[in-house]
């Protein structure tokens, strides 16, 4: 198994930090910390000498002033406002004192700004008074620990926040720097890592999507890398069945079965494509992919029953959502080992398991643990949960796929990477990932329609592949 890019919550990281501060000195952590954020002041100063302090009441603050003690000994002009001076943190402002540094009111002109105001004791969003503060600011901002008004368990940003060109971080990554934009993010060693077990959240990247990508070997046929079912689209919504299929047949080699009423439509952009107009007359498949243009009617409800009674694996989208949110009946169709993956937006979530909320990782986990699927929650940030408490996450570095029909594309994706037997948290999630890089590469600045993102998952196959 390749090892993700980790993420741990607060509470996990608290835990680990008093287990390491019990075994050094004093203040130790803090002064490394300082000097891992000092050290990526200097080169975002690039030569320039002017940097600005935000110091919030604790030991956010605490790493800002002692960075600014550092960057002062490299002769940089430091000035910090002190947003609570009577809870400042005394050890490094009597430091940052000692070595020339200002206290000021506001903080004026300055080429970099150094955000300490609240790391991870944070909760809700910025206080007025800092982000009063904020709101005026010109200079790029290197925040530390995490951009001041981010949630840094659940990403959200309720109000007013730091928008931060790089974060630099310690010990490990947290929540916030997957679920949120951080800028570019740094992380120092203090030294966490041997108290640190597995973490709470995890990120695949390019490399690790694509050597999950399932490809043929020498001894592979069309049947042995795994056939995948499309049961989508409508006579009134052919668009669905089209995109969903065609992004099962570019995902993987192997086959792609359609069934359904848009098979004609099917046929004529896909000819590779096996289709037929009825799901009882589809051969054999080793996933199922439901939903998408389906319907919602009395013959689309015979058709989820089907796959669910398939005993392969069901990824189910769109209007199979619906359906069984307005009839929770059907998922008794399901064989106890029948693996699902649901991919709801947030108005379907809603449908399904009730308001998304602030907390998208929470919510994802909550209906996974509901159903024992894994639930994928679509969105800028995209929340893989498995029913065993595993969670992907894939923060989109764009939002050209927002658009009319890349959820059926998704879909399709996931459905051919179960037919290739991945695990299911995994399809989700490579699937997640290779899609944002496909929309991406096939909007190169300009909007797109789900057909040229379609178009572009070979190419993201292969960027991901040589990764
Ligand atoms: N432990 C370690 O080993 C190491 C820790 N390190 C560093 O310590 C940081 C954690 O420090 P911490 O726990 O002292 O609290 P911190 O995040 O600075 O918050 C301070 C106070 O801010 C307030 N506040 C809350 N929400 C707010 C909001 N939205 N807007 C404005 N203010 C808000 C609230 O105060 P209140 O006013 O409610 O009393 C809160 O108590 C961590 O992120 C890392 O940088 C590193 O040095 C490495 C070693
Ligand atoms: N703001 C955004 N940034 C990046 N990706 C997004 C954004 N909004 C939606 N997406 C992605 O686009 C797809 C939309 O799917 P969906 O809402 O089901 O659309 P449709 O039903 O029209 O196909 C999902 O993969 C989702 O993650
Ligand atoms: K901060």
């Amino acid at each position: 198994m390749i090892p993700m890019r980790g993420l741990w919550t607060t509470a996990r990281v608290r835990a680990a930090e008093e287990r390491v501060m019990a075994r050094v000195p004093a203040g130790s952590l803090m002064r490394r910390a300082a000097f891992g954020v000092a050290t990526a002041a200097l080169e975002l100063l690039g030569g320039k000498r002017r940097v600005g302090l935000l110091v919030g009441a604790g030991n956010n603050g605490g790493d800002a002033l002692w960075a600014g003690y550092y960057l002062r000994r490299r002769g940089v002009a430091v000035r910090a406002v002190l947003l609570a001076p009577e809870k400042a943190h005394a050890e490094g402002l009597a430091a940052f004192r000692r070595v020339g540094g200002r206290v000021v009111d506001r903080l004026g002109e300055v080429d970099l700004v150094v955000d300490g105001i609240v790391g991870l004791s944070a909760r809700g969003p910025l206080r007025p008074d800092a982000a009063e503060h904020v709101a005026h600011l010109d200079a790029p901002v290197l925040a530390v620990d995490l951009p001041s008004g981010i949630d840094p368990d659940t990403g959200a940003i309720t109000g007013p926040a730091v928008r931060a060109a790089m974060t630099v971080t310690f010990g490990c990554l947290k929540p916030v720097h997957a679920l949120a934009d951080c800028g570019e993010v740094r992380l120092v060693d203090i030294g966490l890592g041997p108290e640190l077990a597995g973490p709470d959240l995890a990120e695949l990247d390019d490399a690790e999507v694509g050597a999950h990508w399932p490809v043929p070997g020498p001894q592979d046929d069309k049947y042995t890398q795994g056939v995948t079912g499309v049961a989508a689209g409508s006579a009134t919504y052919p668009g669905a069945a089209v995109l969903a299929t065609g992004a099962a047949l570019l995902a993987t080699s192997g086959m792609v079965r359609y069934a359904g009423a848009a098979a004609d439509g099917v046929r004529a952009r896909w000819p590779e494509a096996i289709c037929t107009g009825s799901i009882t007359d589809a051969g054999r498949v080793q996933s199922w992919v439901a939903g998408p243009g389906l319907g919602t009617g009395l013959s689309a409800e015979a058709v989820l029953r089907t796959v669910l009674e398939a005993g392969v694996p069901v990824c189910l989208d769109a209007d199979a959502i619906t359906m069984l949110a307005n009839n929770p009946d059907l998922w008794d169709a399901r064989d106890p080992d029948t693996p699902v993956v649901l991919t709801p937006h947030d108005r379907e979530y809603e449908r399904l398991a009730g308001e998304v909320g602030h907390d998208r990782v929470a919510a994802a986990r909550r209906a996974a643990e509901k159903f024992r699927a894994v639930v994928l929650l679509k969105g800028h940030v995209t929340v893989v949960a498995g029913p065993d408490g595993r969670v992907l996450v894939n923060r989109a570095s764009g939002s050209w796929a927002a658009t009319a029909g890349s959820g059926d594309v998704l879909s399709g994706l996931i459905g051919a990477l179960l037919a290739a037997r991945l695990d299911p948290v995994l399809a989700a999630g490579c699937a997640a990932r290779l899609h944002a890089v496909a929309a991406e590469r096939a909007s190169g600045g300009a909007p797109i329609p789900a057909s040229a993102l379609l178009a572009a998952v070979p190419d993201a196959i292969r960027a991901l592949r040589s990764g």
